[in-house]
């Protein structure tokens, strides 16, 4: 039972957990046995629709037949080789039809391996040491993203870890999200390799970016020599077959994926243009290596992942899932409150009016956001036990499902005031 576990896990792990948002579900974490479709099943036996998908991989909900099938026959082969594998080639090859700024990619393991390559490939490329990133945006858990980052590292009061050495922090500067003017400012003195960017903010709660936001930051990088990386771990494929820039029309030099491209097993992709990539070991001399690069049962399941993307209509279940939610929310909710939405991909912050960078989202009712999802979960509705993430929809949330919810928030927002 979950509560035994726990019990057990804090004496084994820090905080009781291996990612540190997992602790936050009160009195403690559920445990998981399984899941299929939309719900989680908990180790009591408790089916939840899950609005959490492994924090954004699950497209296509839990244990989809023909990804499992896909793995299966891997398995079946063999699953490390340190050698190249005919589904890092197949997969490479339907990455770039979707995401054609992707001339050529690596694949690494996760997608803070995904960006800590991107932001030194930037360095190697353009001879320039710093980076502006944004205030909020999480990249993952190296050293030159740990800086104002989202997330849980804002969850838990450390936007800037500790042990990140002053020398790196020196080296990175930040603008609040949506704000031109600031990244023109110190863009100008043309000393930056790159800009990284979540072209939809998610972590932070979900925020758009404004009208002329990315555009703005294609020009500005163009103008001062600056690579722009896009940092689509989140968006990418999940927004349309061709994530945040198919959306929004704007390519970037380099682009970061992994979530939803590994089917839910682990994965990072850096990729961009073919000059910048070739800088990588071992055409060029900016260097990576990975035992575990291109796993092939991450490749498999990625390619069997977007085969069924490129057929189906999922991204419209998974959106019309997303905008009932929000809808019934909005209908719902007496308190002053903002729910921004992009696709499939949402968060609802209490107590305020208006949401458009980091700041703002910190003034958000955090405990007021903790008893509602506290109440859902006894609704048997998971969402993240943090403002400091999305929610998430997948092709397996039809209208059964959406139905229930609806329901089930009905009876959860009086909890929250
Ligand atoms: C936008 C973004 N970039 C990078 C990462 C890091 O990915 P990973 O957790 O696979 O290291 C995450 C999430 O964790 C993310 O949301
Ligand atoms: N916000 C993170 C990634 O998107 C959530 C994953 C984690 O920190 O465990």
């Amino acid at each position: 039972m979950s509560g035994e576990l726990w019990e057990v896990a804090k004496s084994l792990f820090p905080g009781g957990v291996n990612s540190p948002v997992r602790a936050k579900v009160q009195p403690y974490p559920f445990y998981v046995r399984g899941g299929q479709g939309p719900y989680i099943f908990t180790e009591e036996g408790k089916a939840l629709v899950d609005f959490v998908l492994g924090y954004g991989p699950l497209f296509l909900g839990h244990n989809p037949p023909y990804v499992r099938r896909a793995v299966e026959r891997q398995l079946e082969r063999g699953w490390l080789f340190g050698t190249p594998s005919r589904a890092e080639v197949e997969l490479a090859r339907k990455i770039r039809r979707h995401v054609p700024s992707m001339e050529k990619m690596r694949f690494v393991n996760s997608g803070t391996e995904a960006t800590m390559v991107a932001l030194r490939l930037a360095r190697g490329y353009t001879g320039r040491t710093k980076v502006l990133k944004f205030d909020g945006n999480y990249h993952g858990a190296h050293d030159y993203v740990l800086i104002d980052a989202g997330s849980a590292a804002s969850e838990y009061g450390v936007p800037t870890s500790a042990g990140v050495p002053e020398e790196v922090t020196r080296t990175v500067s930040v603008c609040p999200y949506n704000d031109l003017s600031c990244v023109q400012k110190i863009l100008s003195k043309e000393d930056h390799a790159a800009v990284i960017v979540e072209p939809v903010m998610g972590n932070m709660g979900v925020i758009p970016p404004s009208k002329g936001f990315l555009s703005g930051l294609r020009e500005i990088c163009s103008s001062t020599g600056t690579l722009l990386i896009f940092d689509e771990v989140i968006t990418g494929f999940r927004l349309s077959i061709s994530g945040a820039q198919g959306l929004f029309g704007v390519n970037p030099d380099i682009t970061t994926l992994g979530k939803i491209v590994g089917g839910g097993f682990p994965i990072g992709v850096v990729g961009g243009r073919k000059e910048i990539m070739d800088q990588l070991t071992p055409s060029g001399p900016v260097f990576n290596a990975g035992t575990f690069n291109a796993h092939p049962l991450s490749m498999a399941a990625g390619v069997a992942v977007i085969e069924q993307l490129e057929n189906g209509n999922h991204h419209v279940v998974a959106e019309r899932a997303a905008k009932a939610f929000v809808d019934s929310l909005d209908d719902s909710l007496k308190l002053t409150h903002v729910v921004n939405r992009v696709g499939s991909m949402f968060q609802v912050f209490l107590g305020v009016s208006e949401v458009r960078n980091a700041s703002q989202a910190r003034k958000a009712d955090r405990e007021a956001y903790l008893r509602l999802h506290s109440s859902l979960l006894r609704e048997g509705v998971f969402i993240p036990p943090s403002q400091f993430e999305a929610l998430f929809t997948s092709a397996a949330h039809d209208q059964d499902v959406v139905d229930f919810v609806v329901r089930a928030l009905r009876n959860a927002v009086r909890s929250v005031g």
